[in-house]
């Protein structure tokens, strides 16, 4: 099968490789779409990601859908013509936080396109059929893709305790800000504010169901959340652009007994934050890491035309344009890059 390798910083490499035969409990899929995450455009660049370095050839990709095309003895539920999202991470199944239900947070997680572990620029993947999710007809394999970052949206607004209602602050609008400011409008949130230093994202923004747009390189996050909530401060911050300006701002944004929650990575170590604002308003400040039992959900949501994912697509190549199509997402007004694998 033809896959495309990650070589060196800068170096995709197209190679044939063996195609997978699937174990017992894993399907055969034929890979459709893949999104650009912005952690793959970082391997492009730099090869690394902090302590994980692609030592060897390295395939990228992890937010992928495709059509399952063979199935394990020991998969039911399954059939090959299935449409499928995968989701990317497959959690150990046995240490602690595995069995407590919170398999995001498994050490031993194998996760797509994270070194060592493979991710889905191939013509296909064996993938473990449970973390293999069935697309109903009307969601397409380039939304299913993004059930992906979307999973990273619902569970953030679910670590965020997104209320009916609240006034909620998202900062980056980014393709994760972009779908955080979705999955809190589902959730029931009655009005997003959303920050970002790039015009044209706050452009998308707006176009995309942001209630107010707010660029804190021109004018004061904490003037613009006070006249967004009549001086009471959002009932919530989700922090997805990583910035350390932004991640420093939260404490001040939200209102007393609000809720801080962090998606964001920043190339920072250490943020300096107001720790005495976390007491003093009796804040809820949290992190939100990948994502856990959401993928059901997001194609539900998909489904019902609760979400839409489609719209933060920019552009769509095919994987025979893979470097041309990373050149592209690295453009600071990209919000999402679609890799066609097989139409
Ligand atoms: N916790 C997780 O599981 C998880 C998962 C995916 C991504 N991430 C992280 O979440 C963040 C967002 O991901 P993304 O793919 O949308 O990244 P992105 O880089 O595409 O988007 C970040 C956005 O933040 C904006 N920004 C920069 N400075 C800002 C500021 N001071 N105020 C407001 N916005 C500002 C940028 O212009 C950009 O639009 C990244 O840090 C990423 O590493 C975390
Ligand atoms: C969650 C996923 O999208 C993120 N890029 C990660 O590797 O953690």
């Amino acid at each position: 099968m033809h896959v495309v390798e990650l070589t060196e910083p800068g170096v995709f490499e197209h190679r044939e490789r063996d195609r997978p035969d699937p174990a017992a409990d894993e399907v055969l899929v034929e890979v459709r779409h893949v999104g650009i995450c912005g952690s793959d455009v970082h391997y492009y660049e730099h090869g690394r990601i902090g302590d994980y370095v692609v030592e060897d050839p390295l395939i990228l990709g992890h937010e992928s859908a495709g059509e399952v095309v063979a199935v394990g003895d020991e998969v039911t539920g399954l059939d090959a013509g299935d449409e499928v999202a995968l989701e990317p991470g497959i959690p150990c199944g046995e240490c602690a936080r595995c069995r407590s239900g919170e398999y995001n947070l498994c050490p031993d997680v194998e996760f797509m396109a994270t070194p060592p572990d493979d991710g889905a620029f191939a013509e296909y993947v064996a993938w473990d059929a449970d973390f293999a999710h069935r697309l109903p007809e009307s969601v397409s394999t380039r939304a299913g893709a993004l059930c992906e970052p979307l999973s990273v949206a619902l569970h953030a607004t679910r670590r965020a305790e997104i209320g009916l209602g609240d006034a909620v602050l998202v900062t980056g609008a980014g393709p994760i800000g972009m779908l955080v400011s979705e999955a809190v409008r589902a959730a029931g949130a009655g009005s997003v504010l959303v920050s970002d230093v790039v015009p044209e994202k706050l452009e998308r923004a707006e176009a995309y169901g942001a209630t107010a747009t707010v660029n804190p390189a021109e004018e004061s996050l904490s003037a613009a959340v006070a006249d967004f909530t009549d001086g009471e401060g959002v009932d919530a911050v989700i922090e997805a652009s990583g910035a350390p300006p932004a991640v420093a701002s939260t404490v001040d944004v939200v209102r007393r007994g609000g809720t801080v929650l962090c998606i964001g990575l920043s190339a920072e170590d250490e943020i300096p934050i107001e720790t005495n604002e976390i007491v003093d308003k009796e804040l809820d400040f949290r992190g939100s890491f990948r994502f856990r039992n959401t993928y059901a959900d997001a194609v539900s949501l998909l489904e019902r035309g609760a979400v839409d994912v489609e719209k933060i697509i920019d552009f769509e190549m095919p994987m025979a344009d893979l470097t041309a199509a990373f050149e592209r997402a690295r453009e600071p007004d990209v919000v999402k890059g679609m890799v066609t694998v097989r139409e």
